[in-house]
């Protein structure tokens, strides 16, 4: 949005993986602001990147070439210790698969988080957000997908990260579950103000968005912003 703080500036980002004598350039320069508070859908085929930017984006892989800035910090110079702080610190992390611990409650799924994050919201108050106030002590085993995946949100959110990075969220769920951890993420994006990304190749989901950027073959090929965002409870697929 402009006007609003950069959070993320990447320039020239440029991803190459090397299997043996093959290149795969996934990423080949890539231009992006993304600002502050705002909630972007990144749509792209599979293959086009999404992933590999995101994964970038949030310290968990490094570029090729090209520069990553997270506000003042530029993540392309930065080494392993500091990458893992600026993880722990600064970014949430939503995958399509829950990855919730088994033998633990919802709420001791986000205490796990909490107890080692420097200001936590308490694990209550994050599954209040996600709409699960009433399943706080169900363990994963007796959840649905959806609501899994909601713990996983609660999981994200309740570090208070400026950032929360999305990785095919709705990726393993049917639609009419599917929109419930979108208005859960919808939610804790206008409530917490966390910078979000969505990615996904499902294009129905843009219309929730502030701004809806589209990879193809490791290149953004089309931006644009939303008159307004879409309640996503309206989307279906
Ligand atoms: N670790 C890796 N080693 C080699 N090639 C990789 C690796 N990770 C991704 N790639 C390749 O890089 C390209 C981009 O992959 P990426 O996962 O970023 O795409 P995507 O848009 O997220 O796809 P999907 O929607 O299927 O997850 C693909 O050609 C992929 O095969």
């Amino acid at each position: 949005m402009p006007g609003q703080a950069v959070v993320f500036q990447t320039r020239g980002l440029t991803k190459v993986y090397e299997q043996g004598e093959v290149q795969v350039h996934a990423l080949r320069g890539i231009d992006l602001d993304l600002y502050a508070g705002e909630l972007v859908v990144m749509l792209g085929a599979s293959g086009s990147g999404k992933s590999t930017l995101l994964n970038i984006l949030g310290g968990l892989d490094v570029a090729t070439a090209g520069k990553v800035c997270y506000r003042d910090m530029e993540l392309s110079s930065a080494g392993d210790r500091e990458l893992t702080r600026y993880r722990r610190h600064h970014v949430g992390f939503v995958f399509q698969f829950y990855n919730l611990i088994p033998s633990l409650t919802a709420r001791e799924n986000v205490a796990a988080v909490t107890e080692i994050a420097e200001a936590p919201m308490a694990p209550e108050e994050a599954l209040d957000l996600v709409g699960l106030g009433n399943r706080m002590d169900h363990f994963p085993a007796q959840l649905s997908g959806g609501e899994q995946q909601r713990v996983a949100i609660a999981r994200a959110i309740a570090k208070c990260p400026e950032v929360l990075l999305c990785d095919e969220p709705t990726g393993a769920l049917d639609s009419a579950t599917g929109v419930l951890v979108l208005a859960a993420l919808d939610k804790a994006n206008r409530e917490t103000g966390t910078t979000t990304v969505i990615i996904t190749h499902n294009a129905s989901i843009a219309a929730m968005a502030d701004r809806v950027i589209t990879l193809s073959d490791g290149m953004i090929s089309g931006e644009r912003r939303n008159a307004e965002r879409q309640d996503p409870r309206t989307l279906s697929w």
